[in-house]
C-alpha cells in the first residue's frame, strides 16, 4: 500500500529547511493559532517551544516531508530519512546523502550470512546464477506485473528466468532518488534488509545496480496486506483470535528488529504483508532508524537460586559503538536470537548428587526446571534518540508529534494503535483531518467504542501501550518480553508460533499469476518513476491494495511479461 493511496504517512526531520520536492509546495503549514493550541494541549513550556519551533514545517495534510536533522547531543543513530549532509556528517557513519554515491554503502552485507535460508530454493537459485554468471542483473529476470508503488520506488513481481522462482523486485530510479534527496533512505532500507534473517521479515535475495536503477530482490508475498485483509472481514475488523495471531507475529518481528538495532517506526496494517502460508512479513524499512543496541541477559533459564548454575544461555556480543557497526558481524543472528527460537534446556544433575529413588518433590523440581521460563534477553535500544518526524499520522506517537526526541518506545505505541485497529476496524485518535488527528494523539484520552466486544485483556494491553508518556509505556524498559507476558497473549506458544495455523490462507499464487499474465503486456518503456505521496488522505476504502489491470504498464508488442531488456 502506498502512502499515496493511504495518505497516512509522512516523514520530517526537525530543525532544517524542507526539501524542495515536497515541502516547498507546502501551503498548509500549521499556523500560529494551531501551534498555541497544540502547546496548550501538551501543557508544557518545553513542548510549546518545541512545537512552535518545529511544527511549522509540517504539512498537516500529509505530504511526506524529508528534511535533514541537525546533530544533537542525544542523537545516537543513523537516520533513514535525513537528507542533509550536515546531519550525515554528525553520525559515525560519515555518510552524506548529497555527497555519497549510492553504491558505496556502509557495512553492507552481501546477504550470505542467512542460516534460515539454507533450504530455500529461491536462495539456491540466486546463488547458482551468481556462481555461474558472477553477478546478477536485470537480464536475469522477467517482470510480470507491478505490485505497487512507494515513495522511493516501484515494486514488481519478477521471475528469475528458467527457475520458476518468483520475487518482489523494488526498482528505484537513482536519478530520481538523488534529485529528491532520498538516496540515504534507500540505502538505509537496503542495509536493514541485508541484516535480516527472520521468518516474519523480508529476505533480501540480492541487490544490483544498473546505470539508471537500483534493484532490491526480495521475497514475494502473495497474500496482500493486513489492511486489505481487514477490509474483507465481517464488520471490517478481525476476531480477537485472529488479531492475537497477527499481533504475536508482528511482536516477534519487532523484537528481532530491536535486537538488531532497528527501530521500525512505520508499523501499520498496510506494511504487514501476508505470505503464501498465511504468516506475516513486515515490510518497508525506509523510515526505520538504525541505532546502537546492547543486548543484556536479565534472566537465564537456570535456577536463580543456585549461582553456580547461572550460566548465560546466550552468546552476547558487546554493544556496537557506531551505527555502521550494526551488522551481522557485530550481532550475529545465529548467536543472539529472539527467545522464541531458543530451545528449552533441561538441567543435568550435579556430579555430587547421589543416585536415589525419585521422590515427588524432586520430580516436581525437575519438571519445574524443564518448563522454567525461557531465558530473558533484553535488547531494547532504549538509548536511541531521534528528532525526526516520521511515520503515519494516525500512528504517530505523542513524543514524535511534540518533537521531544524519540526512541524505540515509538514502536510499542504503534503496536498499540495497530492492535486497536485490528480489533476495532479503526484507529483510536483519528480526527476529521491530519491536524485534528495530531491534536487527538497528544491531548485526547484513549477511548474504546461503547459497543466494543473486545475483551478486558485486549483493552488492558492497548491501554498499557498507548500511554502518552513513553517512559511509563508498557515495554519501555524490557521491550517485547514485557508484552509477551500480558494476559492477552496467554496461551501463545512463542517458540512454535510458526507452526500455528494462520486465520487466513491466501488464494494460490498460480491462479493470480495466470490472471495477471492474461492482462499483462510487454512494454518498451522503463517503469514509471516513483510517485510522490499525495497530500490529501483518500477515504479509507482507497487504502486497499489491489493490483488492478491498470497497474500493468501499457504494451506495444504483445508478450506476456514486462521485459527487462527495455530498462
Ligand atoms: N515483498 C513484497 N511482496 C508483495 N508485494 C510487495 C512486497 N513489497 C512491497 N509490495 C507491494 O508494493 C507496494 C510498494 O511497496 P513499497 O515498500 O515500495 O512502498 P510503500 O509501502 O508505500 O512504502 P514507502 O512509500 O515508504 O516506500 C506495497 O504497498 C505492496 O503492496
Amino acid at each position: 500500500m502506498t502512502s499515496a493511496e493511504t495518505g497516512r504517512k509522512l516523514s520530517w526531520d526537525h530543525n532544517s529547511a524542507p526539501t524542495s520536492d515536497t515541502a516547498s509546495s507546502n501551503n498548509s503549514s500549521i499556523d500560529a493559532n494551531t501551534k498555541s493550541s497544540l502547546s496548550s494541549v501538551t501543557g508544557s513550556n518545553s513542548a510549546k517551544t518545541s512545537l512552535s519551533g518545529k511544527m511549522s514545517d509540517l504539512n498537516m495534510d500529509g505530504t511526506k516531508v524529508s528534511v535533514g536533522a541537525k546533530s544533537s547531543g542525544r542523537l545516537e543513530s543513523c537516520e533513514s530519512v535525513k537528507s542533509s549532509s550536515v546531519s550525515r556528517a554528525s553520525t559515525s557513519s560519515g555518510v552524506s546523502d548529497s555527497n555519497e554515491s549510492f553504491t558505496s554503502s556502509i557495512s553492507f552485507n552481501s546477504g550470505n550470512n542467512k542460516p534460515h535460508k539454507s533450504n530455500d530454493k529461491r536462495w539456491e537459485a540466486i546463488q547458482a546464477v551468481k556462481h555461474r554468471d558472477g553477478a546478477m542483473g536485470l537480464s536475469h529476470f522477467k517482470l510480470l506485473k507491478r505490485l505497487g508503488c512507494g515513495d522511493i520506488g516501484s515494486v514488481y513481481l519478477a521471475e528469475l528466468r528458467a527457475s520458476n522462482c518468483y520475487f518482489a523486485m523494488k526498482v528505484m530510479d537513482k536519478g530520481s532518488l538523488a534529485s529528491r534527496k532520498k538516496l540515504l533512505r534507500a540505502q538505509t532500507e537496503r542495509e536493514i534488509l541485508a541484516l535480516l534473517d527472520h521468518p516474519f521479515l523480508p529476505t533480501l535475495y540480492t541487490h544490483f545496480e544498473t546505470e539508471k536503477f537500483s534493484c532490491l530482490v526480495m521475497e514475494f508475498c502473495t497474500g496482500g496486506d493486513l489492511h486489505a485483509l481487514r477490509q474483507r472481514q465481517p464488520g471490517k475488523h478481525f476476531t480477537e483470535a485472529a488479531a492475537r495471531f497477527y499481533a504475536s507475529e508482528v511482536l516477534m518481528a519487532l523484537e528481532y528488529l530491536h535486537m538488531m538495532g532497528v527501530v521500525y517506526r512505520d508499523l501499520k496494517p498496510e506494511n504487514v504483508l501476508v505470505r503464501e502460508d498465511g504468516h506475516i512479513m513486515l515490510s518497508d524499512f525506509d523510515l526505520s532508524l538504525r541505532c546502537v543496541v546492547s543486548p543484556t541477559l536479565v534472566r537465564s533459564s537456570w535456577s536463580d537460586t543456585d549461582p553456580s548454575r547461572r550460566i548465560p544461555a546466550y552468546c552476547i556480543t558487546p554493544s556496537c559503538v557506531e551505527p555502521s557497526c550494526v551488522t551481522p558481524a557485530c550481532i550475529q543472528p545465529a548467536c543472539v536470537q529472539p527467545s522464541c527460537f531458543v530451545p528449552r534446556m533441561i538441567l543435568s544433575r550435579t556430579k555430587k548428587s547421589k543416585p536415589e529413588k525419585p521422590k515427588m518433590s524432586r520430580m516436581k523440581s525437575d519438571v519445574h526446571h524443564q518448563v522454567s521460563p525461557l531465558p530473558e534477553l533484553i535488547a531494547e535500544p532504549t538509548a536511541a534518540r531521534s528528532m525526526s518526524f516520521v511515520g503515519t499520522h494516525e500512528y504517530l506517537a505523542p513524543e514524535i508529534i511534540k518533537g521531544e526526541g524519540h526512541g524505540s518506545a515509538v514502536d510499542w505505541w504503534t503496536f498499540g494503535i495497530f492492535l486497536y485497529e485490528l480489533l476495532h476496524g479503526k484507529t483510536p485518535f483519528k480526527g476529521t483531518g491530519n491536524r485534528a488527528t495530531l491534536f487527538n494523539v497528544v491531548g485526547q484520552p484513549l477511548k474504546f467504542p461503547e459497543t466494543s466486544g473486545v475483551s478486558f485483556a485486549a483493552r488492558d494491553l492497548i491501554r498499557g501501550l498507548l500511554v502518552k508518556e513513553p517512559m511509563h509505556r508498557l515495554a519501555f524498559k524490557r521491550g517485547a518480553a514485557e508484552i509477551k507476558q500480558h494476559p492477552f497473549f496467554e496461551g501463545v506458544n512463542w517458540a512454535l508460533i510458526r507452526c500455528t495455523t494462520p486465520p487466513d490462507i491466501p488464494k494460490p499464487f498460480e491462479l493470480e499469476l495466470s490472471h495477471s499474465r492474461k492482462e499483462a503486456k510487454e512494454v518498451k518503456e522503463a517503469p514509471p518513476p516513483p510517485q510522490p505521496k499525495v497530500e490529501t488522505p483518500p477515504p479509507v476504502e482507497k487504502k486497499v491494495v489491489e493490483t488492478a489491470a491498470s497497474d500493468v504498464p501499457n504494451s506495444s508488442s504483445g508478450g506476456s511479461y514486462l521485459d527487462f531488456d527495455f530498462f
